[in-house]
């Protein structure tokens, strides 16, 4: 019999697609290696009528797959990294973060170029308070409406006409095919983007030694340093979801390169800081950064967002 390898997935048409390439790379990676799917809805899928904070923030999306494991149905799941809570539930890991794709933001309409061409007034969804707090430091007199759901019912509000715009994450619309709904791209340093944005992560159990290897094939260790630093700053701040909080890492040889951002969904108030640092302590420049943003009064704003 084959060696067989159980992903456990979330439904969503992004959450299959990731899912799936993971599988295609592990099968790639470790030819004679049987690689299936495990989709399972999650209640963060399934409650859409109240914010994901009231339900229990973005952990939900993790809990039923990371169950899963627990109860032998899966031997891994696959995540977007940027959905992943900063401190994992005990006994699991993270063994592999795949190469990062587009990480940053997309402006998307049917009408308007970007967010400077915007009409005064004009409505923008995004239930993200990171999206929020620095749209509303920009263009103080945009309406902000909420928008949740997966990428694709995101997209079919706005031809609906709900909205003059929204902001959804380019990473996601190309693995979809949606490429060409990208009108503008936001990104640093005006804009930054979520903590991890653009980066699939294989989560299993820390125990599991054989999966552990098996997963750490796919592992890029660029991308491991820059999402390690802008995590490192989020758990600095005590980011979850709840707090709007941005950072984008980049390197440059063996020079780490971060930005910063803690601002404020209910007005335009933000304060942005950036370091740099060697690429073998991206926790350290995390940290760093993350104290420049409080002496400039972040836990302020992040107390703001209870
Ligand atoms: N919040 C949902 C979510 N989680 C990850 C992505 C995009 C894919 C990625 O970041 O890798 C999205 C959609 C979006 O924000 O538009």
């Amino acid at each position: 019999m084959k060696p067989l390898l159980r992903i456990a997935t979330r439904k969503s048409p992004l959450a299959l697609w990731q899912s799936e390439h993971v599988a295609a790379a592990l099968r790639a990676a470790h030819p004679g290696l049987e690689v299936v799917l495990v989709p399972m809805s999650t209640r963060g899928d399934e409650v859409l009528d109240r914010s994901l904070a009231a339900i229990g923030g973005k952990g939900l999306f993790l809990k039923e797959l990371e169950l899963a494991m627990l109860r032998g149905e899966a031997d891994c799941a696959v995540h977007s990294l940027k959905d992943v809570p900063m401190e994992l539930e005990p006994g699991f890991a993270l063994p592999a973060i795949l190469q990062r794709a587009d990480h940053a933001d997309a402006f998307v309409s049917n009408h308007h170029d970007s967010l400077a061409a915007l009409p005064q007034g004009a409505v923008v969804g995004t239930s993200s308070l990171r999206r929020q707090a620095q749209l509303r430091a920009l263009r103080p007199d945009l309406q902000l409406r909420d928008l949740r759901g997966n990428v694709n019912t995101r997209l079919a509000k706005l031809d609906a006409g709900d909205y003059d715009a929204i902001v959804l994450a380019c990473a996601g619309l190309q693995r979809l095919g949606f490429d060409a709904r990208i009108r503008a791209r936001m990104d640093a340093p005006q804009w930054l983007s979520a903590p991890a944005q653009g980066a699939i992560a294989i989560e299993c159990r820390d125990s599991d030694e054989t999966i552990r290897t098996l997963c750490a094939a796919l592992d890029h260790a660029p991308t491991r340093t820059c999402v390690e630093a802008e995590r490192a700053m989020n758990r600095a701040l005590h980011g979850s979801c709840h707090v709007p909080v941005a950072a984008f890492a980049w390197l440059a040889g063996e020079h780490l390169h971060l930005h910063g951002l803690v601002g404020s969904a209910h007005d335009g108030r933000a304060v942005r800081a950036q370091g740099e640092g060697r690429g073998d302590a991206p926790e350290g420049l995390g940290l760093q950064v993350a104290q420049m943003l409080l002496a400039q009064g972040a836990s302020e704003l992040i107390a703001a967002h209870p």
